[in-house]
């Protein structure tokens, strides 16, 4: 090495202060230049010197946060490095700058700063040498080796000129730094304590003497953590397959750095296997009096379906290991088909959780995701099982007639079993309600079974018609009629009114509704088969109450509803939209003016409805009138109409548009009416004949098949009503109209043509 290879710098130096960036010697940096006193120097310096001296700047880390760099002095740092400005490129956009490029040559010390303005200007001592190593250096053989080898390979690629030549030679060299990159990669990863390792050093770093005892600390706390989260594993009592991948998950988990996202995901799997109820149940304890008598006090009528609870729960007690029908009770809102549910847990002594599958269009709502999904998560019923923390809980599975469909797959599969969603081959997916099936049931994110056949499901529904076909033949299914008023009353002043009164604090002596005023509100404020806007209505009366009461006011009887309502509107106190003016009932009365409108029964899923049909005739050029054209009208476009039932009232009321007499206002009717004039059974009954008696109608006109359903219909209801059996058209139309109607056979014209 000759000794005029070594540079040599300027004793003094012109100082260029840079905020991003370190210049090393040998390498080369652009750097942008836009403060003013840069500026000046590359000005002054690098563009009016003419001599390769004047080319030689210092480039100095300027420590102060570039935000407060004002007109003083920036901090320098006491070392920087002596750099050769290749280029230097000026500009104007976006402000006036300059870019050089330079590269580094070697370090300094800055011994003393001679000026400040227009630039720093200093005394500065050369403290290395960049030394060119074009020959073997005695003193350091690998180095010398390193910088031949390099050397060598520049030079090759130097030589060739022809770019394909170039292609040739450089390919090789980017491989092999390729195959190192990776294998480097890949060593990472067999190895991943070092991230964690290279943390403690660093932390070592700081504090020398402390170096490997803070690693040994993150060691020991992950240790404790991990040792504690073993020993839950193991005392989960989860049966063997469970076990395993617990283990298996946990020796993941102790070989992974906490800073892999993938220690979060695993960790939480754990905690989730371990909190589950794998072999923690209740002891049921089932006494059948005393189930009866906790059923009685709980609800009041529906003695149908309280016996069918009971008899469930006798063969229950008679027979433990029943993997009977799955109980769904099908009715209108409100008419406490949750509460029954809960009454089952209590008289069980099980753990109750209603599930809530209104609206679930998603498969992994109820079977989880898999755990590559990020924020994947165990499904409801595994998160069911987590909240009551026991394996025999009563689930209720409420609104099973309302879940959806979609794209991601069939909620209603995942509660079956079916071929179509084998997860391996030919076995079969094990799914929620299968009895035969559900002892193994896999949640897409534990991916191991869970037994669910100590799990007692109860589904409830609006109506059967929107139950996937599959769901529903798995379940015995239990109509929940609607109430009657007399009922509701009962009802209310047995459960709802105690309830509101304790619900809101209220004693019994602060509020007293007496019967008339529940009935009052019954058939004035709400319409509906159940008893939930009743309550709510009761908690609206409570609410107000409770003012009074928080004012110092004794409330001893509730007044009606409408007086209270002037009352609150004169002191402005209350503004209670649900205990608006009640609407003007019955109104029946003045639709039925004109001919061409009669009134029929409607079941839908809130309950019964009554339903007028009105038809009226233009002009026109239909069959089987000429020149006669008939609009048949439903009004109420948001009550569903389906079905047969509407037939016997669509022919009574063209019958009264083509004869131009009225239909008695006080009838109502459903039947499904046949080509000849025959007319055929309906569903319903109760319900329908309830809602007839909420309408103050008086005549019924139903199928004469249908008269076992009327013993469903209390007594007191029946025998405000007058019945009409009709098994033809002609009996529906002579107790329909006043007076009766002529036989159909006489209309030749009104016969079918069909
Ligand atoms: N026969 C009854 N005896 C006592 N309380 C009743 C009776 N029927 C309904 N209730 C009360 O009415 C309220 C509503 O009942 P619940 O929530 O069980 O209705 P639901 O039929 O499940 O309605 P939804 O279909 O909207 O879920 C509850 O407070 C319940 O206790």
């Amino acid at each position: 090495m000759s000794s005029d290879s070594v540079i040599k710098i300027p004793s003094r130096l012109p100082l260029l202060c840079t905020h991003d960036g370190v210049l090393l010697p040998g390498s080369t940096m652009r750097i942008s230049v836009d403060s003013a006193r840069n500026m000046q120097l590359v000005k002054t310096r690098l563009l009016k010197g003419t001599s390769l001296k004047s080319t030689i700047i210092g480039v100095i880390p300027n420590t102060r946060d570039p935000e407060h760099d004002s007109d003083e002095l920036p901090s320098l740092h006491s070392i920087g490095t002596a750099g050769l400005a290749v280029q230097v490129v000026g500009s104007n956009w976006p402000k006036p700058h300059y870019t050089l490029l330079i590269t580094g040559l070697c370090r300094f010390r800055v011994n003393q700063l001679l000026r400040e303005r227009p630039f720093p200007l200093a005394e500065v001592e050369q403290l290395d040498k960049l030394e060119q190593y074009t020959g073997r250096d005695p003193d350091d053989e690998e180095l010398g080796e390193l910088s031949q080898s390099f050397y060598q390979a520049a030079v090759q690629v130097l030589d060739a000129v022809d770019l394909a030549e170039r292609f040739k030679k450089a390919l090789p060299l980017l491989t092999r730094q390729i195959e190192g990159l990776k294998l480097l990669q890949k060593t990472r990863k067999l190895r991943p304590d070092d991230d964690k390792r290279v943390l403690a050093i660093r932390k070592g770093g700081v504090f020398p003497g402390r170096q490997f005892s803070l690693d040994d600390e993150v060691e020991d706390e992950d240790g404790d953590d991990t040792a504690l989260l073993e020993k839950k594993v193991k005392s989960a009592a989860m049966p063997e397959s469970a076990l395993r991948v617990c283990l298996k998950e946990l020796r993941r988990l102790k070989k992974m750095p906490q800073s892999m996202p993938e220690y979060a995901l695993t960790r939480n799997y754990l905690e989730m296997m371990v909190e589950l109820p794998w072999s923690k149940s209740t002891t049921d304890c089932l006494d059948i009096r005393g189930a009866r008598v906790l059923l009685d006090n709980d609800h009041y009528a529906m003695e149908k379906l309280k016996r069918r609870v009971l008899e469930y729960l006798a063969v229950r007690q008679l027979k433990s290991t029943l993997k009977g029908p799955i109980l769904c009770f099908v009715g209108p809102p409100g008419v406490g088909k949750t509460s029954v549910g809960r009454s089952i847990a209590r008289t069980l002594g099980r753990e109750f959780h209603r599930i809530a599958l209104g609206g679930v269009c998603d498969q992994s709502d109820i079977r989880g995701h898999r755990r590559t999904y990020v924020g994947s998560m165990p499904g409801r019923i595994i998160n069911g099982l987590k909240t009551v923390g026991v394996n025999n809980p009563v689930f209720l599975l409420d609104e099973v007639d309302k879940l959806g469909k979609s794209l991601q797959g069939d909620p209603a599969a995942a509660l079956l079993s079916s071929k179509n969603q084998s997860t391996s081959g030919s076995r079969l997916s094990k799914t929620v309600l299968d009895p035969e099936q559900n002892h193994s049931f896999t949640d897409h994110y534990l991916n191991v079974p869970f037994d669910l056949s100590q799990v007692l499901f109860i589904a409830t529904a609006n109506t059967t018609a929107t139950i996937p076909p599959a769901l529903l033949d798995r379940m015995e299914v239990h109509q929940v009629p609607g109430y009657t008023e007399e009922e509701k009353v009962e009802i209310a002043h047995r459960h709802l009114i105690p309830h509101q009164l304790e619900q809101h604090g209220l004693t019994p002596q602060q509020l007293q509704i007496p019967q008339d005023t529940t009935q009052e509100i019954i058939s004035k404020y709400t319409r509906e088969a159940g008893v939930r806007s009743l309550e709510r209505k009761i908690g609206a009366i409570c609410r107000a109450v409770a003012v009074k009461v928080a004012e110092g006011q004794k409330v001893s009887r509730a007044e009606s509803p409408s007086e209270q309502h002037a009352d609150q509107n004169a002191e402005g106190k209350m503004e209670d939209s649900e205990m608006a003016a009640p609407p003007e009932m019955p109104i029946v009365s003045e639709r039925l003016t004109l001919p061409g409108v009669a009134i029929g029964l409607a079941w839908t899923p809130m309950g019964g409805e009554i339903m007028f049909v009105e038809a009226s005739r233009m002009e026109g050029s239909a069959d089987p009138l000429e020149g006669t054209d008939i609009h048949l009208h439903f009004p109420a476009g948001a009550v569903t109409k389906d079905g047969p039932s509407a037939g016997v009232t669509i022919v009574t009321c063209l019958a009264s548009l083509l004869s131009g007499r009225l239909v008695r206002s006080d009838v109502a009717m459903t039947g499904e009416i046949t080509l000849r004039g025959l007319v055929l059974p309906v569903g319903g009954i109760k319900d329908k004949v309830l809602a007839a008696h909420r309408a103050s109608l008086k005549r019924l006109i139903i199928p004469k098949r249908n008269e076992k359903d009327l013993e469903e219909v209390p007594a007191h209801v029946r025998s405000q009503l007058d019945f009409v059996l009709a098994s033809s058209l002609d009996d529906v139309l002579n107790a329909a109209f006043d007076g009766g109607f002529p036989s159909a056979l006489t209309h030749p014209q009104a016969v079918s043509k069909l």
